[in-house]
């Protein structure tokens, strides 16, 4: 199955190292989302996979070979900074970058009509691009993405500002593009979108990817968590059970994340029954948010290698530790 490789990728500005042997694969037909800190490396990893930027080592590789300058006319990208003509109209600016990518006149018309209507900004066409919302021209930059076809997809943060009827569409949109044999990689920040829409995610911090794998996968790594709800504890009343690594309370109801010590959650049980009525003592299932501030709050260790298969396994802080950029 043709894959998308990013392999080892190292990129400094001047003395700031924003990427630290980076590496991941996105096979075709998946969604792969890739979160991070600000300033952890993503559209850097991107503009390198663009071609619009030069790694200092490393390769970006489509089905084996080498993303050259004739191959990455097949990637649909959307930068960060979005890239379109503020004072042309809308469909001749479509029409003119599908014509760059060397599709025809009428199908370059055809492609327009076809990705203005699919993403709601067909009666925008004869409108000046500045004179659109920024939703908008975020939908008709992600038209822009799309009307050559790409074999690849690759978008930096589509979903920021989108309204959800806008998100709905843009997750619509890559579901199928992915669906028709397209790897489809993009970052964001909006954690729950991600891990209801992709594959599989990469989490990304300081240059480098420190867990990837399906949300399932990273979860399975994650410390167990339970909840539990107990009205009449006092505050601070899980903090000191043996095997407790962190605590977060709203209200009567607390999530404690335990060890993987053999019955470290009946600790937790007996110390909530000992301060009176237990209303709740459930598993929890972590987050991609919660999996997410785990791994971008873990200490880095000295020899700290990228782990493109599983959570990192330095020790960590707390799951929701402080200063953590979530
Ligand atoms: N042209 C540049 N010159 C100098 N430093 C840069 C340049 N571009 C990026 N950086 C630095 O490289 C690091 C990685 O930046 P990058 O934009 O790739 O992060 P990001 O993960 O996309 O962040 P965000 O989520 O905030 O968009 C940051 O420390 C950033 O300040």
């Amino acid at each position: 199955m043709p894959t998308l490789e990013i392999d080892n990728l190292s990129k400094s500005y001047g003395s700031l190292r924003a990427l630290d042997s980076m590496s991941f694969s996105v096979a075709s037909g998946e969604i792969f989302g890739f979160v991070g800190s600000n300033g952890a490396g993503k559209s850097t990893t991107m503009r390198i996979a663009l071609g619009v930027l030069a790694a200092d080592s490393g390769e970006v590789r489509w089905d084996g070979a080498p993303l050259d300058v004739a191959a990455r006319r097949a990637v649909g990208y959307m930068p960060e900074e979005r890239g379109l003509y503020p004072k042309m109209k809308v469909g001749e600016q479509l029409v003119y970058l599908a014509r760059l990518h060397g599709l025809s006149p009428k199908a370059a018309t055809a492609a327009m009509e076809l990705w203005t209507e699919r993403l709601g900004v067909a009666a925008r066409r004869d409108s000046d691009v500045q004179s659109l919302s920024l939703g908008n021209q975020q939908r008709v930059q992600l038209a822009a993405a799309l009307v050559h076809d790409p074999e690849i997809l690759v978008l930096d943060e589509p979903f920021s500002g989108l309204d959800p009827v806008a998100v709905d569409v843009m997750s619509g949109v890559l579901r199928e593009k992915a669906d028709q044999g397209a790897p489809v990689v993009f970052s964001s920040h909006q954690l729950e979108l991600v891990e209801h829409l992709c594959d599989r995610v990469g989490i990304v911090r300081a240059g480098r990817m420190v867990a990837s794998g399906t949300v399932d996968e990273l979860r399975s790594n994650a410390a167990p968590r339970w909840l539990v709800d107990a009205p009449d504890a006092p505050a601070g009343w899980a903090s000191a059970i043996p095997g407790v690594t962190h605590v977060q309370t709203t209200g009567s109801r607390t999530v404690v994340e335990v060890g993987r010590a053999q019955g470290a959650e009946q600790a937790v049980l007996q110390a909530a029954l000992a301060t009176g009525t237990v209303r709740e003592f459930a598993p929890q299932r972590a987050s991609l948010t919660d999996l997410f501030r785990d791994v971008v709050s873990a200490e880095p260790a000295a020899g700290d290698t990228p782990d493109t298969t599983s959570t990192t396994k330095k020790s960590k802080r707390s799951f929701l530790s402080k200063g953590s950029a979530a």
